[in-house]
């Protein structure tokens, strides 16, 4: 089933941000977003994620389908690696963390609280995560950031393997990944007009 996105217009605190977006995601697919700072790339992704409603234009093939990855990590500090992997895996349904924990080299961390992990082996557990959602539509913002080379290493493989297994992405990213497949988007034309009213009313 394709991810697919219709004129879609975006806002963030009531001013709307990105407008006549349109894109098709289909299964193996990648879809790079690209955008300076406040460009709307976080926006457009909390709204493909469904936390927020878009202002205008549709979105399809994203209901109960997206494992999504935010900045911040969302982790249980109290609870250890493997604990906080189980935590996810059943809230999905999956069974079998381990794959997850070798994929982004967490075993030697298994037992240790999340709490006390380094801001590297944070995101690794944050990115991890994905994989026990056993969800097809990975929707991932900046998901490399405060990752060393290895690590780097190890997400791209595991971004191509979900690829390669009929998974899809849509990441908003200013690092190259290596994903030599992955289609660009840069929002930068489809910043929204400014608006008059609006402006004003930020002024009060
Ligand atoms: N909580 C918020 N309330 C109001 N406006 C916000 C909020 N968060 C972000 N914005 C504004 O919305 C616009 C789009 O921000 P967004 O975070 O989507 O950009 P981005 O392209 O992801 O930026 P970056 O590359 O810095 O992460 C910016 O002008 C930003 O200042």
């Amino acid at each position: 089933m394709d991810v697919i996105a219709q004129d879609l217009a975006v806002a963030r605190g009531g001013v709307p941000v990105l407008e006549g977006l349109s894109f098709v995601l289909g299964p193996g697919q990648a879809l790079v977003l690209r955008g300076p700072n406040g460009s709307g790339k976080t926006t457009l992704l909390r709204t493909v994620a469904g936390l927020q409603p878009p202002l205008a234009g549709s979105l399809s093939g994203t209901e109960d389908r997206i494992a999504y990855a935010a900045h911040a990590d969302g982790l249980k500090s109290m609870l250890s690696v493997a604990e906080n992997l189980r935590f996810w895996a059943q809230v999905f349904g999956a069974s079998d963390i381990k794959p997850a924990l070798a994929a982004f080299d967490l075993d030697p961390l298994q037992d240790r609280l999340a709490g006390s992990l380094s801001a590297g082996q944070k995101r690794r557990l944050g990115l991890a995560r994905l994989m026990v959602t056993a969800r097809p539509v990975w929707v991932l913002d900046e998901p490399t950031v405060s990752l060393d080379a290895a690590s780097v290493a190890l997400f791209a493989g595991v971004v191509r393997r979900h690829l390669a297994s009929g998974g899809c992405a849509l990441i908003a990213t200013h690092i190259d990944l290596g994903l030599t497949e992955a289609r660009i988007l840069d929002v930068t034309p489809y910043r929204a007009a400014p608006r008059a009213a609006l402006q004003d009313e930020a002024f009060l």
